[in-house]
């Protein structure tokens, strides 16, 4: 171990050995104890003089200001002790203790630190505008300018009182803050001239936003002169605008009814609907989900294909896929069996994976209902619509090709590919049949299950067929109407109520029309023995209790509607119903309803 160093100066009284006569006291290089000061530069040295001469300064002019203040304040506080100012004063400087040069001293008599008082000026000011570090840089140039802004305070107060705005601000500032520093008074008049600033900026830019949707309604020959689908789509968008916010908008001679004609017509003519459909889609959807259906509508939905899994697994079929260069996925949690289908460099309609009936091409939201229906094995179930057998082969899957699965649909033509689908898919369990669906109750009930895929105007599948963009009308909604009602009807006819397993039956569409779905649900909670079940899907819109001025009933929320715009799949609707009672009410039956 090496001596001790004399670090404090005194001697170790250890007398003198052979080594100590010898060796000296250790030193140390200069600076290792004792940091050393800088030497500065010469034009450091003169902007640090600068500086504190410009603090001098203003230290005697707060020296002056704060004399007035005490003067004033012992006017004021003669009479009554100074108590209560002392707190209100050190209230103020709450922000940061002071320590040294406390505002009262031990005897409790007020004083003031000028530095400390100039420092926290400096620290508030950069606390209020929050600095950037790349600000901070610099810093000692911001503070000499601060101390010129507290040095020219008088001076500048006389230019700003030529703004009547800083005038009223002053007036604020001195009203409530009479005990406060200028440089404190000039800090909160220039924060009340910012935030003046930012009010008027903000009311121009709301200005400025509603000038750019000043819209002219179109006049007569106008709209027949307009055929240019760029100036009809601007026209939309400025249409919906001012029917958002239609006081404000809105040219005062035109009506709202007025507006939404025109955004119909026009919608007509960019997306090519006829005017009826239009006016039912625009009845079901605010404006602004309205476009966004329209827009989803014109795209296709992606491929999606179902695993057969009567002869394979989904891992197996997607590998086998992959390695004949189909780029695939799993289309979503909700299902174990469904593939989506992105790129293929082979048509999936013709890969020895298809031929031998390892899956089928079937859009996402035909999984749906059958999911809803929940086949058992050995059950006896009624697929009351079936071709072309999508949803069939499903149910025959579920079932493990066990039970019996009447698989009906009065189109014979139709019928044919559920005979080519079952064959290809090795379905061995099913009866396959052609009646018109309202007569299988006089043939054949008793069911655990039906399924019920009624035929619709297509509304929910517009992007797999436009023409129903243009050719249905209110008479084909009306028929498909009546002939659903009567199909559903059938339908939990045939179903048994007293089946161990099941008393259920499912209805399904795709479309999104309420009169096509809840209303024709309604009807058959007031026909028949049925109840609303949920259905058990994990996702979907709740189907409607009203529409327009129409109630149906509340449980018709358990119902589901699917589409484009939010689920990226057909437009879908599926309700599930459980049978309480196999009992008709003729009556019933016989009330004739109307639906207008
Ligand atoms: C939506 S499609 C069914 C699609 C089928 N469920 C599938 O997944 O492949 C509606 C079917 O109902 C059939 N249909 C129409 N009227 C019918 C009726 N009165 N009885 C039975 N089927 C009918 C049509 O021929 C059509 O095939």
């Amino acid at each position: 171990m090496g001596r001790k160093a004399k670090f404090d100066g005194t001697t170790v009284p250890t007398g003198p050995g052979r080594k100590a006569r010898k060796q000296g006291d250790p030193t140390f290089p200069k600076g290792v104890l004792v940091k050393e000061e800088k030497e500065l530069s010469h034009r450091q040295r003169q902007r640090a003089r600068k500086r504190l001469l410009k603090q001098q300064n203003i230290k005697e002019k707060i020296k002056k200001l704060q004399k007035e203040k005490d003067k004033k304040l012992e006017n004021t506080t003669r009479k009554i002790h100074s108590k209560s100012n002392t707190k209100q004063l050190k209230a103020k400087k709450k922000k940061k203790p002071v320590t040294n040069g406390n505002l009262s001293n031990e005897n409790g008599e007020m004083q003031l630190d000028n530095d400390s008082i100039v420092s926290d000026n400096v620290e508030e000011m950069e606390d209020k505008q929050q600095i950037s570090p790349k600000e901070k840089l610099f810093q000692s140039d911001r503070e000499d300018e601060n101390d010129e802004y507290a040095s020219n305070d008088e001076h500048d107060q006389d230019e700003e009182m030529d703004n009547e705005d800083e005038k009223e601000a002053l007036e604020d500032t001195d009203d409530n803050n009479d005990e406060l520093l200028p440089i404190e008074k000039a800090n909160i008049r220039l924060k009340k001239k910012q935030e003046k600033e930012r009010k008027l900026a903000e009311e121009e830019m709301t200005d400025m936003t509603l000038q750019q949707y000043v819209f002219t309604f179109p006049t007569e020959e106008e709209l027949a002169a307009d055929t240019n689908l760029k100036d009809i789509q601007q026209r939309i968008k400025d249409v919906v605008m001012v029917l958002s916010d239609f006081k404000r908008l809105r040219d005062t001679n035109r009506s709202r009814s007025e507006y939404m004609d025109l955004l119909k017509r026009d919608l007509c003519i960019y997306y090519s609907y006829n005017r009826f459909l239009m006016e039912k889609l625009m009845q079901i959807f605010p404006l602004d989900e309205l476009l966004e259906f329209l827009e989803a509508s014109e795209v296709q939905r992606p491929m999606t294909i179902r695993t057969n899994t009567l002869k394979t697994r989904r891992r197996d079929l997607a590998e086998a896929l992959i390695n004949r260069g189909v780029n695939l996925d799993p289309i979503g949690k909700w299902t174990k069996i469904g593939l989506v289908v992105y790129s293929s460099q082979v048509p999936m309609g013709a890969t020895p994976e298809y031929l031998a009936g390892h899956y089928i091409l079937q859009g996402a939201s035909s999984f749906l209902p059958v999911m809803a229906l929940d086949p058992k094995e050995n059950e006896r179930i009624l697929d009351m619509c079936a071709a072309p057998g999508g949803k069939s082969s499903h149910i025959a899957a579920l079932m493990k090709n066990t039970g019996v699965l009447f698989s009906n649909d009065v189109n014979e033509e139709r019928i044919k590919a559920v005979v080519g689908n079952f064959h290809r898919l090795g379905i061995v369990n099913s009866v396959i049949c052609t009646y018109d669906g309202r007569k299988i109750p006089s043939v054949i009930k008793g069911f655990d299950r039906v399924l019920l895929d009624a035929p619709c105007t297509g509304t929910g599948v517009v992007s797999k067929d436009p023409s129903v963009k243009t050719n249905k009308d209110e008479i084909d909604i009306q028929r498909c109407c009546t002939l659903q009602r009567e199909l559903l009807l059938a339908a939990i006819d045939c179903a048994n109520a007293r089946s161990e397993s099941g008393g259920i039956v499912v209805y399904s569409t795709c479309s999104i029309l309420p009169e096509e779905n809840e209303w024709v649900i309604d009807y058959a909670l007031k026909k028949r023995d049925v109840k609303l079940v949920p259905t058990d899907l994990e996702f979907g819109a709740e189907g409607f209790t009203s529409y327009r001025q129409y109630r149906f009933h509340p449980s018709l929320k358990l119902t589901k509607r699917f589409y484009p715009h939010v689920h990226n799949m057909d437009g879908f609707f599926v309700a599930k119903l459980k049978k309480f009672s196999n009992i008709i009410h003729k009556k019933k039956d016989a009330e004739e309803e109307s639906f207008d």
